[in-house]
């Protein structure tokens, strides 16, 4: 019998499903007791999470499509794969930039009902052309909402095509402040943003927070005839809102990978089946790096980009026992599991605690075998939301 078992949600690259050996893991769609799920879009908070579930991994960047709030509360550890689909997205994103200025989609559809011989479609190419006459991007002003891998990457492109290019994002990391060009002018607030620029593209996460920011009065803030991109999530925008600002002229176009009815039928949306990184290497890259984590953590209980827990990586000791403890960060957790311990004369040859906001984790390599006996205890510490032993 499989050690491990992976159930699999959406088109997940083989190039990742290979990263499981199968003498050791039984991977499948069908599977009901997973120990760990491996996900891409589909959507986790409308079904119940198996008891035994230890880990979830998203084989992309968002991760609104997962409880994470319940996952740790249950000391479940959610794992993304942090800028490995990012260079697929900014592709897009330069592509619907261009889509956009060059009126190509309507232009495409206008060619597609040309009728006659090729004489008679050449004088209609020539009569008609004037109708989808466009402006270049080079010298217009790109803003970029939320600079993290996507973001960063589409400011910098848009600045090798001859944009200006300004950004706002107020969590920016020091590593991606690194990666920006220093010709991305920063702006202090959303509002000052949106108020100077000819094209702007959402790159933030849909949170509580971010819902709907680019709503009525925002819009009504933006240039006339500027163009959205949202390639993020459909959230962002107040749908309705951006409807009322294509009718108006305000927007020339909103493009977006995130289409409903009411957008797929508007002459000024141009919308996209979620395309963003549905590429063939960013598939890969997602499939592997996220298989290869979720592998370290059954494993080995370490924990690399995870969104709700801590980094927490220890080379392992030889002849040691492994503890992997989520808990909560509350004093006296430490020593009350190493009490568990020692109360069976068990030594701790290495240990690793961290933290992040109300979550902790510990790892730790005990000396020689221990008994599932000593986990159970260790499970009833309050504070403790899983404990797991691996040989
Ligand atoms: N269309 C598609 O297929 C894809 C869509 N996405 C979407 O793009 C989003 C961004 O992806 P990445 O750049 O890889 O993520 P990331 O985590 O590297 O970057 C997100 C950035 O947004 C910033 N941010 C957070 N709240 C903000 C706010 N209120 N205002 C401005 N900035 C804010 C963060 O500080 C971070 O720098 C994902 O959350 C996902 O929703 C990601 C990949 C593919
Ligand atoms: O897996 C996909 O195609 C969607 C990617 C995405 O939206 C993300 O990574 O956030």
């Amino acid at each position: 019998m499989a050690e491990f078992k992976i159930r699999t949600y959406n088109n997940i690259a083989i190039a990742g499903l290979e990263r499981f050996p199968r003498d050791r893991y039984e991977v499948a769609s069908e599977i009901q007791h997973p120990d760990a799920i491996i996900l891409r879009s589909h959507n986790l908070h409308d079904e119940p999470l198996p008891e035994t579930v230890k880990a979830i991994g998203r084989a992309g960047a968002g991760v609104n499509n997962i409880p994470v709030a319940e996952c740790s509360r249950r000391g479940i550890v959610v794992f993304n794969t942090p800028g490995a689909n990012a260079n697929a997205v900014k592709e897009l994103v330069i592509a619907a930039m261009l889509l956009a200025a060059r009126n190509i989609c309507q232009g495409w559809d206008y060619v597609r009902h040309l009728e006659g011989d090729d004489h008679q479609i050449h004088k209609q190419v020539e009569a008609g052309k004037k109708r989808f006459a466009g402006f270049e991007l080079a010298g217009k002003m790109l803003g970029v909402v939320g600079l993290g891998a996507i973001g960063v990457r589409v400011a910098n492109k848009a600045l090798a095509l001859g944009m200006n290019v300004s950004g706002y994002d107020p969590y920016v990391t020091v590593e991606r402040a690194w990666q920006l060009s220093s010709s991305v002018i920063q702006a202090s607030s959303l509002d000052e943003l949106l108020g100077i620029c000819d094209f702007v593209t959402l790159h933030m996460p849909l949170t509580d927070q971010t819902r709907g920011c680019i709503d009525q009065g925002r819009l009504a803030s933006m240039k006339d005839g500027a163009v959205l991109l949202n390639f993020s999530r459909g959230g962002l925008v107040d749908e309705a809102a951006v409807l009322a600002a294509l009718d108006a002229g305000k927007l020339h176009a909103y493009v977006t990978d995130f289409p409903t009815n009411a957008l797929k039928r508007h002459p000024k949306a141009i919308c996209l089946p979620h395309l963003g990184a549905s590429t063939r290497e960013a598939e890969e890259n997602c499939a592997v790096m996220v298989a290869d984590q979720l592998r370290d953590f059954l494993e080995n209980g370490n924990i690399r980009h995870s969104v709700n827990f801590p980094e927490a990586v220890m080379t392992r000791a030889p002849g040691t026992t492994r503890l992997s403890i989520p808990h909560a960060n509350v004093p006296a957790m430490v020593s009350q599991i190493s009490a568990c311990l020692g109360e069976k004369g068990i030594n701790i040859v290495e240990l690793l605690n961290k933290s992040r906001g109300e979550i902790a984790y510990t790892l730790i390599d005990a000396e020689g075998e221990v008994g599932e006996d000593v986990v159970d205890a260790i499970r009833t510490i309050d504070g403790v939301l899983a404990a797991r032993r691996i040989p």
